[in-house]
């Protein structure tokens, strides 16, 4: 069908125009060779199943939706076990089924809690019955009263020696647990944060593994009050998760059950701290940041992949002599502000794929007590985690303004890809812990230490203190030392104009809180240099496929660029560039935007995604748009009969009245 302007084939003659090899992108998107080939198979698995459907999703009640991901959840893993899935495999398979439920927080979060914070005995005995199912776990942090201030949790764990037990207590209404996801209705046990309170004495925040439910029934045991908080954002979506409520009326449990990695309680109630930092106690949140910076790429990249498909469908006005309409894609409006997301999602993908290596060592360093890199690992995964959740939750929102009327509708797949998105800018933190970092770096430079990995550049204070950039032509913008170089200027001035306005303060707390929007701004621009570099440093890599490279190299322009242009004012402020230079930029940019069109579609198709992940009847491979988005309204439920419920009660007698009135 291909009447009313919508072309199936119009999106075959797109990929016609692509100046580079698919195959080679999707490879330098996926990591390897290996990796699309896996994520494929696990995608096409996924698709193929009628249990794992999810077009009627955003149709059902709250209560069927989380029975509906009760069954996936459980099938997904009669699939892993019979497939004999690996780890790799499992996960990319429960990523594709695409469902936030229980699952997320069992592997993401309560595993990795008593891998990080367990001693070998602990792991030992819970960590098998955690990989087969037999206990199903959370994360239990949040309360009612506090969430960013965990110092200030309430919940108490008193030790009693004369039983060798700690006593679990909520001792009041906002010390209850809430938010926990997977707690409110599926969770048996929870990795708990409590106040550790020994010989009288309160020790502070300790994670403790609690059994919340029967291993019978699922009943609550007794002294634990549990459920489900409620209705959350949007429809379907998150509403699938049963962010859960605690509460615990003096309950028992063994002294062996408080996480003893970092510090231990002994049978006669002393408490010994080991030489380990005790912000490891913070280490399953820097894991778990981790996974939401690659996560940000996947959700940033369907809404683009979904925006760029239709845009080179959707058709809107003619030419002046009243020839073909034209395709949105070609306006230089709607390519200036869907091409810099679509560089956006190759730069989190990659700067994800470096912070997955930097995770990787610290842990390795850890594991040989080497702590050096712990603090740089804690401001890189806590400002990135924050800066590209923001920007991909505007970016989504962006992309459904950019689908026009039918980008609102739940078919679209946009509204949902947001209201399920968007409380990742909340959860794990929305502060930016990486400014103290940079105050600390900034004072250890002015006393000569020279600063190393992602904070090396602060090193080279006296250069990019007072430089100015050569840029002369457009095309100088090309060269990545040249961005790399103001990028960097601007990210140290702003943290040195912090750092000065901090000491001038009554004192550094003072200076701290009546800066940290400034604090807030340097971090940020800390942050997308790190961005910024990271996308550069993979050019530098052996990228191969005939174009893939080159493409690469025009994204990562516009990615920087973009920034440039948005946040203009930093950069003529701290005096990095000039007004003109900034004029040259964004001439480069439209050029840029000129260059990649010929290649957007295929650039969204590198990122592999099938028809069922992708959800989105705007987003379809084929294109075939008009009479999928048809089809779709002809399955929502208002649509069952012909004449709404309700006509006979409230339509009917009104529409009487009116003819009578009129005929009076
Ligand atoms: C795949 C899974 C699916 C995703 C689902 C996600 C579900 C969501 C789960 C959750 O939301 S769980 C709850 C998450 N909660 C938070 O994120 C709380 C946010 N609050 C913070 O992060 C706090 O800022 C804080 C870090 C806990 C504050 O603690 P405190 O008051 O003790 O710290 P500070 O004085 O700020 O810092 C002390 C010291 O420690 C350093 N530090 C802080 N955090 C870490 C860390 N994670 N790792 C290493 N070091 C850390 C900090 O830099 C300070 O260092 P110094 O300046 O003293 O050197
Ligand atoms: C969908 C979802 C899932 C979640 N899952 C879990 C889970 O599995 N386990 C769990 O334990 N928790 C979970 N949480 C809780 C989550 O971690 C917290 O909501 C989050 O840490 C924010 O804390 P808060 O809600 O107390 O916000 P608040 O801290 O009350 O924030 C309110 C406002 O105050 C600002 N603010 C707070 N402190 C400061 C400060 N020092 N300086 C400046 N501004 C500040 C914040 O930036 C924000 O703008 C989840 C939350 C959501 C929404």
């Amino acid at each position: 069908m291909a009447d009313g302007g919508g072309e199936p084939d119009q999106l075959a003659g797109e990929r016609a125009t692509a100046q580079f090899d698919v195959d080679g992108m999707k490879v330098a998107w996926a990591g390897s060779r290996h990796a699309v080939e896996v994520a494929d198979r696990m995608a096409r698995l996924v698709a193929s199943d009628p249990v794992f459907r999810k077009d009627t999703r955003t149709m059902l009640s709250r209560k069927e939706l989380f029975k509906d991901t009760l069954k996936k959840a459980a099938h997904a893993w009669k699939r892993i076990v019979e497939l004999r899935l690996t780890e790799e495999e499992a996960n990319l398979l429960r990523l594709y089924v695409d469902q936030p439920g229980y699952v997320d927080l069992h592997w993401g979060m309560f595993v990795p809690a008593i891998k990080g914070q367990g001693t070998e005995e602990q792991q030992k005995k819970w960590l098998p019955m955690a990989y087969k199912f037999q206990i199903i776990g959370c994360y239990a942090q949040t309360e009612l009263g506090h969430g960013s201030n965990v110092q200030g949790l309430e919940t108490t764990a008193t030790f009693d020696p004369s039983a060798d037990e700690f006593v679990m207590h909520s001792p009041t209404l906002t010390s209850s647990k809430w938010w926990p996801g997977g707690l409110g209705k599926a969770s048996t046990h929870a990795v708990v944060y409590a106040r550790l309170i020994t010989e009288g004495k309160d020790y502070g925040i300790h994670g403790f593994i609690v059994q919340l439910r029967s291993l019978d029934d699922h009943s609550p045991l007794p002294g634990v009050t549990l459920g489900d908080i409620g209705g959350k954002f949007g429809s379907g979506a998150y509403n699938s998760m049963d962010n859960g409520v605690l509460r615990f009326d003096h309950v028992r449990i063994p002294r062996d059950q408080m996480l003893m990695r970092l510090s231990q309680v002994t049978r006669e109630g002393k408490y010994v701290h080991s030489d380990v930092p005790k912000q490891l106690l913070y280490g399953t949140m820097v894991y778990v940041r981790q996974t939401i910076v690659a996560d940000a790429s996947k959700a940033l990249s369907r809404a683009v992949c979904i925006a760029v498909r239709y845009s080179a469908i959707r058709k809107q006005f003619g030419s002046q002599d009243g020839g073909p309409e034209t395709q949105v894609l070609n306006y230089k409006t709607q390519q200036s502000r869907l091409f810099p997301l679509l560089a956006s999602a190759y730069a989190y993908r990659f700067v994800g794929q470096w912070l997955k290596w930097l995770y990787t060592d610290v842990t390795q360093k850890l594991e040989a007590k080497d702590y050096s890199t712990l603090p740089e690992a804690h401001a890189c995964t806590a400002g990135l985690k924050s800066v590209t959740t923001s920007a991909t939750a505007d970016a989504i929102e962006e992309c459904r303004k950019l689908c026009g009327g039918h980008g609102y509708l739940n078919s679209s797949g946009l509204p949902e890809l947001f209201a399920v998105y968007v409380p990742a800018c909340t959860y794990e933190g929305d502060n930016v812990q990486v400014a103290r970092f940079l105050m600390k770096t900034v004072a250890q430079v002015a006393t000569g230490k020279q600063p190393v990995g992602t904070i090396a550049y602060m090193g080279n204070i006296q250069h990019l203190m007072q430089c100015k950039s050569a840029v002369n032509t457009a095309e100088d913008w090309l060269n990545p030392a040249a961005i790399k170089e103001v990028f960097e200027a601007r990210a140290l001035r702003m943290a040195v104009n912090c750092a000065q306005n901090i000491s001038k303060a009554p004192s550094q707390e003072e200076g701290f809180s009546e800066l940290s929007p400034d604090l807030l701004e340097a971090a940020v621009a800390h942050v997308q240099l790190i961005i910024v570099t990271k996308f550069i440093e993979k050019l530098q890599e052996d990228i191969p496929g005939p174009g893939v490279k080159e493409q690469l190299q025009k994204l990562c322009s516009i990615y920087a660029l973009h920034l440039l242009h948005k946040h203009l004012g930093d950069f003529l402020s701290t005096g990095c560039i000039t007004a003109r230079q900034g004029a040259l930029a964004n001439e480069l940019l439209g050029k840029l935007y000129a260059q990649v069109r010929p290649n957007a579609v295929a650039l969204v198709d590198a990122f592999d995604y099938t028809d069922h992940y992708l959800g989105s009847v705007l987003g379809r491979y084929d294109g075939d748009v008009y009479p999928a988005l048809y089809e779709e309204a002809w399955k929502d439920p208002l649509n069952e009969t012909v004449v709404p419920d309700g006509y006979q009660e409230h339509l009917r007698p009104l529409l009487k009245q009116q003819l009578k009135l009129s005929r009076l």
